[in-house]
């Protein structure tokens, strides 16, 4: 027989010594990549929030499709998880376009992009995640692309290489970003619309969290569904993935039923608190206030001592923080503010760093320092 199959103890009560007896079979059950797939909008009416964009956009595709041309190219910008991609297949969806998908970082070189170019067909969608990440010759490539539907190819080296232009079919680029402010000015010029994603609202997330119960077909109190929406860091897909979770405690260790008190006992074993801070996010604070004093530290001191990536803090845990006043980006680094010491229940140093005042402590227009 396919499959696993075992003897599993209650864990509500270590000494049970009554065994519940399981058969899984693997092939029948959905991975959580299908799950999240299947969790996706497919329209922008089944599209959650983000009311400015949703409204943007519909103006762009509808102008275009009166029009019967490619719309403008988009760029989605925002941090992961608030629907990019989602909202990329939506794009194609609601032109009755083919999509192809790729990203940044898989565009090395020139001849990559090349080969993915010449094989568009009229009126399709490229979508190109990570855009801030793509190699310089595929990005230079892409800018006569996008703008006159054209590639040159460079064939041979040194002087006695040529270029030899190819049109090819006329085709919406939309790019998605975590970082707009990386982006070189002649790119970001080439995009005819940018949509700039907020983080959702508890309320938007709640209905994130009903609609992607019901798909599932997860039992899911109004309570229940609110507790995960404020624990989910403003982000969809941080709210379907505590659902995934949640549900996991309530079939495991209550009746299926996904009520407050199951969904509070569920994160507290997923160490996920009431603000939403995972420990991840638990750990960039404590460093910062026990091991710096409160900042200011730059970004890559702060990632090297939890042991991260400077873009997983960057991108991932700061966005979260800095939006529910928990730190700040000043000149000088990164600062604790007086609400992270009270959420870890910590208590300043006397001469903790003092917040606000001082002239020049703005973003810069990435949002974004680059101390380190
Ligand atoms: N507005 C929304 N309404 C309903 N569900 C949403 C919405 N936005 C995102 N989701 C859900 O969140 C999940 C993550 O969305 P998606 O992959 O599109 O995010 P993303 O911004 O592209 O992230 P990344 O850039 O990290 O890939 C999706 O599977 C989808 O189910």
């Amino acid at each position: 027989m396919s499959g696993l199959s075992g003897v599993f103890p209650d864990p509500e009560d270590p000494g049970d010594d009554e065994h519940v007896e399981f058969t899984v079979d693997p092939h029948q059950v959905p991975a959580d990549a299908d799950v999240e797939a299947s969790l996706r909008p497919k329209s922008l009416a089944e599209f959650i929030g983000q009311p400015r964009v949703r409204e943007q956009l519909e103006l762009v595709l509808t102008g275009a499709k009166l029009r019967g041309v490619p719309p403008d190219h988009v760029l989605l910008a925002g941090p992961p998880g608030l629907g990019k991609t989602s909202l990329s297949m939506i794009i194609a969806a609601e032109l009755g376009a083919s999509i192809r998908l790729t990203s940044g970082p898989a565009l090395e070189r020139a001849g990559d992009l090349a080969a993915i170019l010449s094989n568009l067909v009229e009126g399709d969608v490229l979508f190109i995640d990570e855009i801030h990440r793509m190699a310089r010759p595929a990005e230079e490539m892409l800018y006569l692309a996008m703008e006159d539907f054209r590639v040159d190819i460079v064939v041979g080296k040194g002087p006695g290489a040529t270029s030899i232009p190819l049109d090819i079919a006329p085709f919406t680029l939309v790019g998605a970003t975590t970082r707009s402010g990386q982006l070189t000015s002649p790119l970001r010029d080439r995009f005819g619309f940018t949509a700039h994603m907020e983080f959702y609202a508890p309320e938007e997330l709640t209905q994130v969290i009903t609609r992607s119960a019901a798909i599932l077909g997860v039992q899911l109190r109004p309570d229940g569904a609110t507790e995960i929406a404020r624990r989910s860091r403003g982000t969809p897909r941080i709210a379907n993935r505590l659902l995934r979770r949640v549900r996991d405690f309530a079939d495991v260790r209550a009746d299926g039923s996904i009520t407050r008190e199951v969904a509070r006992a569920a994160l507290a074993v997923y160490e996920v608190d009431e603000l939403g801070l995972d420990r991840l996010d638990r750990s960039v604070l404590g460093v910062l206030c026990r091991t710096f004093g409160g900042g200011p530290v730059g970004i890559t001191s702060l990632a090297v001592a939890v042991g991260e990536e400077p873009s997983t803090v960057e991108e991932v845990c700061e966005p979260f923080l800095v939006r529910i006043g928990l730190l700040a980006r000043t000149r000088a680094g990164r600062v604790a503010t007086p609400a992270a010491w009270e959420h870890l229940r910590l208590t300043p140093p006397r001469n903790a760093p003092v917040l606000g005042a001082a002239p020049g402590d703005s973003a810069g227009d990435d949002g974004l320092f680059d101390a380190s």
